[in-house]
């Protein structure tokens, strides 16, 4: 498969894949970024498929998807000399991919990096379509560059030690794409919630769904918004539960709950049937917990859509559904509809 100018490849074949690309490069040094869960779980298994090279250890959690975490990893590409013929690899869930994939984009304007992705998140969305970034001043993703990687190189077998709840997390963006793009899938493959044998057919999926997106609108002009359906609520959620000590959520189980107030805004104009909204809710909670927060928050976590991405001026611009399958981004919301579409959510 390919994602502009970079290859992606998923199977059993995607690490002698990568082997294969660095030995064709030419690389002057290799940089491995790490969390400390995947230094333990996933470095052995990529260790063998790679020539000489330099770890480097962040600590693990979107806690330390920070401009703090980028300074130790510029550091350490800086004292190691690394030049703009070094290449990154990062090896991780999607915070090790934004983050990592930030500081090679950046440091010295611009270095390769590839991406191995090792949670369900991030081998079906976050290693994908090239955005980079970090979480500035509790805002999610506020600060970051586009910048397609080298290459993508997923492997199923990595999410043989991830648990179940990490699973879930990353299946919310599956289920996203097919809100978004794939009613069909949505109708079949729902049935199979998590209890799948094989994630690689639903990896192939959700990637060309995700690829087709970016390839049509690679710096999210227009189309690509529809990709940020569940985000508006769903960062609004994780952004304020983040500052809340014990109160974190994981990034898909906040757009598992955005995307049922998406769904309830997408009937409140007209763009979604109430049997449609019912078929989402009860399969979403089905398989996710509710979040918890009470009505007297809704209004401070409303307020914080007002710093999202897809925003004009003190316009919330958010991508809805016209269907099961098809989305629509643009489409203006007040902050008293985000409140209330959060307070829909608290009452079910
Ligand atoms: N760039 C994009 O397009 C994009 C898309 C979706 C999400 N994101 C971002 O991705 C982040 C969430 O990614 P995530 O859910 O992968 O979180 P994560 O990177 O924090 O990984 C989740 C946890 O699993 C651990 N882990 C990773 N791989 C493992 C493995 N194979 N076995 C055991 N443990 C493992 C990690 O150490 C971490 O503790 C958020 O910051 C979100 O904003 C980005
Ligand atoms: O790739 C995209 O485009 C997405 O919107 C995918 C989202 O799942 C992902 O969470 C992304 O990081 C959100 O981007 P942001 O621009 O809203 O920060
Ligand atoms: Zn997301």
């Amino acid at each position: 498969m390919k994602n502009l100018n970079s290859v992606v490849a998923i199977g059993p074949q995607a690490l002698p894949g990568l082997a294969e690309m660095l030995r064709q490069r030419a690389v002057s040094q290799i940089f491995v970024v790490v969390d400390s869960n995947t230094a333990r779980h996933c470095y052995p298994v990529l260790e063998p498929y790679l020539p000489a090279h330099t770890l480097i250890e962040i600590p693990a959690g979107e806690e330390y998807k920070t401009l703090a975490t980028c300074e130790t990893v510029w550091s350490q590409l800086t004292e190691k000399s690394a030049d703009r013929f070094a290449v990154v690899v990062n090896l991780g869930g999607g915070v090790v991919t934004d983050l990592g994939g930030f500081c090679a984009a950046t440091y010295k304007r611009g270095i390769r990096f590839v991406q191995v992705p090792t949670t369900l998140l991030a081998q079906v969305d976050a290693s994908v379509g090239g955005k980079t970034g970090v979480d500035f001043q509790g805002f999610k993703n506020q600060i970051g560059v586009f910048q397609e990687p080298a290459g993508v190189f997923i492997d199923p077998q990595f999410l043989q030690t991830l648990d179940n709840r990490q699973l879930k997390s990353g299946y919310a963006e599956v289920v996203k794409h097919w809100l978004i793009a794939d009613a069909p899938a949505f109708d079949t493959q729902r049935h199979e919630g998590v209890l799948v044998e094989d994630w690689s057919l639903i990896i192939r999926d959700s990637v060309a769904t995700k690829q087709q997106i970016v390839e049509a609108d690679p710096l999210e002009s227009g189309l690509r918004k529809v990709l940020n359906f569940g985000h508006t609520v769903g960062h609004a959620l994780e952004s304020y539960l983040l500052l809340q000590p014990g109160r974190e959520i994981l990034h898909g189980e906040a757009v598992a709950a955005g995307m049922i107030c998406e769904s309830w805004l997408s009937v409140q104009k007209g763009l979604l049937s109430e049997t449609e909204l019912d078929r989402i809710e009860t399969f979403l909670f089905s398989v996710f917990e509710k979040v918890q927060f009470v009505t007297m928050e809704t209004d401070a976590i409303a307020q914080l859509a007002l710093q999202d991405k897809k925003n004009s001026g003190t316009t919330i611009n958010c991508t809805l559904l016209n269907g099961i399958g098809k989305a629509v981004y643009d489409q203006p919301v007040t902050l008293a509809e985000i409140a209330e579409s959060l307070r829909y959510y608290h009452r079910l």
